[in-house]
């Protein structure tokens, strides 16, 4: 029988772990920081390369986050394994270089209502206020990750034109960022229509140079994935056991959870590096810990075997 492909699908992918940020942040009962650092160092057992470990955000507006500091200073860090924070301005950045971060994120949106509600400013402002934060950054060789938020869809203002996602993932390329990363922030997209997005920023930011962020709020995260990766996304972020959602998206879920984009993964023979089996017991182990079912398809099927 001839072989079926998918077409082009990239024979690496990285995957960009954001279950210590984007999937605490929205956890209403204080977490510890004392598993907030187990939860990153099991992450790292697992094979996870990239895990964004938290947010040196106004505690005020997020107060999951209020212990970056100490997260940052408390994890062990292995080789080969970098642990970004979110600075959304230059007191995150210094608050995060003196805690040791050695790679940050800024965090725009293409729509205008969810910067306001997001990070209190107009996606202008917002532009204006990262450009001191990647001065600051490359002067302490810290590097910086880009976000753009609501590439599919905005809670408040429904549907976004794919080039207003190019145009501002094009200034925070332009601006140094060495990835965009391009959030489904609400998880309504469905596949052509990522692709769409996808075909749009890539005219002005090497599709390389992008990852895909998506919340399986749908239930199309994977099916999203797939469509952009046969494009070229090469770089993947998710959540492990799905945990997460955002607090200025009422009803989003969280993001795809890690253990199916692995179990995906590995079923199209493209390598990420993660030990599937390893991620499954952190997810178990994190949602007992937080007290809430995962969010996991494959992580449920597969430690009904193992546990
Ligand atoms: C951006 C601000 C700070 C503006 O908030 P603001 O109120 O306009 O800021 P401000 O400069 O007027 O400061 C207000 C207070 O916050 C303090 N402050 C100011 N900055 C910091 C800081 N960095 N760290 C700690 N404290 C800070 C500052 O010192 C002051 O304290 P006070 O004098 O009142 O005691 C605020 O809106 C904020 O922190 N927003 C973060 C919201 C957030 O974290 N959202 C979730 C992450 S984004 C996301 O989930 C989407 C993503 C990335 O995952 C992709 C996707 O899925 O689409």
């Amino acid at each position: 029988m001839p072989r079926r492909t998918l077409g082009t699908l990239p024979n690496k992918v990285k995957i960009v772990e954001v279950g210590p940020r984007d999937g605490l942040q929205n956890e209403k009962a204080m977490v510890s920081t004392a598993t907030k650092i187990e939860l990153i160092r099991r992450l790292g057992e697992a094979g996870l390369s990239v895990i964004e470990a938290t947010a040196f955000v106004s505690p005020k507006w997020v107060p999951q986050m209020g212990d970056a500091s100490d997260v940052m200073t408390g994890i062990e860090r292995r080789d080969g394994v970098s642990y970004p924070v979110l600075t959304p301005n230059i007191k995150g950045l210094e608050a995060a270089i003196a805690a040791g971060a050695t790679e940050v994120a800024i965090f725009g949106s293409a729509s205008e209502s969810f910067s306001q509600k997001n990070i209190n400013c107009s996606i202008e402002d917002s532009l204006k206020r990262f450009r001191p934060v990647m001065t600051s950054a490359r002067k302490n060789n810290i590097a910086v990750r880009g976000y753009v938020s609501c590439v599919l869809g905005c809670p408040y203002e429904g549907d976004i034109a794919p080039d207003k996602v190019a145009r501002v993932a094009r200034e925070l390329f332009e601006m140094g960022c060495y990835e965009v990363s391009l959030g489904d922030t609400i998880g309504t997209g469905t596949p052509i229509k990522a692709q769409n997005m996808i075909a749009a920023v890539s005219e002005h930011v090497p599709v390389e140079k992008l990852a895909a962020h998506f919340h399986d709020t749908y239930g199309q995260a994977l099916a999203n994935l797939l469509a952009v990766m046969q494009m070229g996304i090469a770089t993947i972020d998710s959540s492990v056991a799905g945990l997460g959602g955002c607090p200025y998206a009422q009803g989003a879920s969280g993001n795809v959870a890690t253990e199916d984009v692995v179990y995906m993964l590995n079923g199209l023979g493209i390598d990420s590096g993660v030990n599937l089996e390893k991620l499954v017991e952190t997810g178990h182990w994190i949602c007992s810990r937080v007290g809430r079912p995962s969010a996991s398809k494959a992580q449920l099927a597969i430690a009904a075997h193992m546990m």
